[in-house]
């Protein structure tokens, strides 16, 4: 299991300085969308360039021209692109196959869709790497969240690994890391604390006894 730090409400400078502080805790770093739309794909490729030895991704959310979008973001540097699952196939192929070219990996967002058991069962089988449920900022403002929807996927995807994002908190990590998701993806439960290091250190060792149990 693996810890990803969201990175959206801040800007490049302020994207490096929590990293730093972080950086030997988590695993995955996300330029989050926000940070994309507000700075473009030169974002992923300063912090790729200042943490070389961190894993990279672009909070695309791809809708559309899943190959060149997965192109562009692989040449700034990202390890790893979201597409969104609402997306039609054809769009998920595409990223799929480009992705293999480019030596990167697909993480497929199922924000929003409504049969996460059936979609989830259709895109385990087009080749993506990850398959991540998620609760948006509009619905956690509603107080909804993504576990219930975690169980589901652990039980119909067989070859893509699994990962939860959403308002995630050191105090309901437990619950999420009883389900043995792959990625656990974390932004203001760490990137809104006073004290960054500390809550991210916390979190990655809840992570590793669970890993290692
Ligand atoms: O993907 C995200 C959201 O849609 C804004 O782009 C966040 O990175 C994701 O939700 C994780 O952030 P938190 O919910 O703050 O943990």
């Amino acid at each position: 299991m693996k810890l990803q730090l969201a990175l959206d409400l801040v800007n490049i400078p302020q994207a490096i300085e929590v990293v730093r502080e972080v950086e030997q805790f988590v695993d995955v770093v996300e330029i989050g969308t926000p940070v994309v739309i507000n700075e473009g794909l030169r974002a992923v490729k300063e912090v790729s360039a200042a943490f070389p030895n961190l894993t990279v991704l672009a909070d695309l959310k791809i809708m559309d021209a899943g190959g060149y979008e997965v192109m562009k973001a692989s040449e700034a540097g990202a390890s790893i692109i979201t597409v969104l699952g609402a997306t039609d196939d054809a769009t998920i192929k595409g990223a799929v196959e480009e992705a293999k070219k480019q030596g990167t990996l697909i993480l497929v967002d199922m924000i929003n869709v409504k049969d996460i058991e059936k979609r989830a069962y259709e895109i385990d089988a087009l080749g993506v790497d990850y398959i991540c449920v998620h609760t948006g900022y509009d619905l956690q403002a509603k107080g909804e969240n993504s576990f219930e929807q975690l169980q589901t996927i652990k039980r119909v995807v067989k070859n893509a690994k699994t990962a939860v994002a959403g308002g995630i908190k050191l105090d309901t990590l437990p619950e999420v890391i009883e389900a043995q998701p792959d990625l656990v993806i974390v932004g203001g439960g760490i990137t809104g604390q006073d004290n960054k290091k500390a809550v991210a250190a916390k979190m990655q060792e809840l992570i590793k006894q669970a890993t290692f149990a």
